[in-house]
């Protein structure tokens, strides 16, 4: 009880010490959703590896650059229930890679992603497991875009990622798109958010990670609407950050992927303790309360300051006296 007492004075924190030690249990397990919420991790794994079907692989590279392929081909690259298991595993396999800078996510055979598969989408239609999924996907596509929550405070995976888009991108696979930190949209692709004609609405966080790219009124529209939104509508709202020409057969033209590689890294140039303080100080942010960015901004400044990259770029310049 001392305990709380004092971290409640520290933090000025006015909540109860079951509430800390709530939030401190969802903290420490790095999720939105823990066993408070009724959500059992195992539980939900067992019960989604009863759809089995497609990959989701993962290929970290010398560049600390990471390629994350949807693998579901003769589904449109649909999420079946193991691929939503595979999806959790890539992301802690992420989270534990120390020389991430940089995340492409890409669907196989010249498609992004067709949402869930339909099939286990009907086993699984009662409300129970419905929500049991939801929470799963939302878990672990926060942790992907490592967005900051109440309970989610600690930037677990700092690298910049890219949704390279290709085809379609719908329902579920629309979300996918949103939970990168940028889209690159290959021409002729589109990203659809098809859920008003399943009778759904985004459940994977799409809805809320959407309205922060392109604000409400254009995710109502693009939600309401059920929109297409091709490349041009996409630069024109904020939902595309690039637009990249599918190469012809011709021999040389550098594919979709070294396109989006050669985008990303000019972000991504640099050391990864580096690139990743910046996204962690841009993640804080846009997402802590100005005193709590202004103090994670600090604590990450004194990851960097004096360190080796610092002291590097000191003696290049050391010259200009
Ligand atoms: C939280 C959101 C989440 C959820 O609520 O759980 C969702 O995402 S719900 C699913 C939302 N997605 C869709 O509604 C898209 C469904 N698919 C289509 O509309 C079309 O397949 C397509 C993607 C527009 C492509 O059309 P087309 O080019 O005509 O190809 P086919 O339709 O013949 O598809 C080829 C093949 O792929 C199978 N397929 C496609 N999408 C899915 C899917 N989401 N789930 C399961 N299977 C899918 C399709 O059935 C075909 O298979 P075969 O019939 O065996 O050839």
């Amino acid at each position: 009880m001392v305990l709380c007492a004092v971290r409640r004075q520290l933090l000025g924190c006015s909540s109860s010490c079951g509430a800390w030690a709530r939030m401190l249990q969802r903290q420490s397990s790095g999720c939105v959703y823990s066993s408070t919420h009724g959500f059992n991790l195992e539980e939900i794994k067992e019960k989604l590896q009863a759809f089995p079907g497609g990959s989701i692989d993962l290929l970290k590279q010398e560049s600390g650059i990471a390629v994350l392929t949807i693998n579901n081909p003769s589904r449109m690259n649909a999420f079946s229930g193991s691929m939503m298991v595979d999806l959790e595993e890539r992301v802690s396999q992420l989270e534990s890679w120390t020389d991430c800078k940089g995340l492409i996510v890409q669907g196989a055979a010249e498609t992004f992603c067709s949402g869930s598969d339909l099939n286990a989408v009907r086993a699984i239609s009662n409300p129970q497991d419905g929500m049991k999924m939801c929470m799963f996907m939302q878990n672990a596509l926060t942790r992907l875009l490592s967005m900051l929550t109440e309970y989610f405070t600690q930037c677990r995976l700092p690298l910049i990622s890219v949704a390279l888009v290709e085809g379609r991108a719908l329902g579920g696979g629309a979300e996918l798109t949103t939970a990168c930190d940028f889209r690159l949209m290959a021409s002729g692709s589109v990203i659809q958010f098809v859920h008003k004609h399943m009778g759904l609405v985004p459940g994977w966080g799409g809805a809320a990670r959407l309205v922060r790219i392109v604000g409400s009124q254009n995710a109502l529209k693009l939600l309401g609407g059920a929109v297409k939104a091709d490349p041009g509508l996409g630069l024109q709202i904020g939902l595309a950050d690039g637009v990249l020409e599918v190469p012809q057969a011709e021999e040389g033209a550098d594919t979709l992927l070294q396109q989006a590689e050669n985008w990303l890294s000019h972000y991504t140039k640099g050391p990864a303790p580096v690139i990743q303080a910046v996204k962690k100080v841009v993640l804080s942010g846009r997402e802590l309360p100005l005193s709590e960015a202004l103090r994670t901004e600090k604590d990450v400044f004194g990851t960097v300051w004096g360190g080796p990259a610092n002291l590097q770029a000191l003696a290049s310049k050391s010259k200009h006296k």
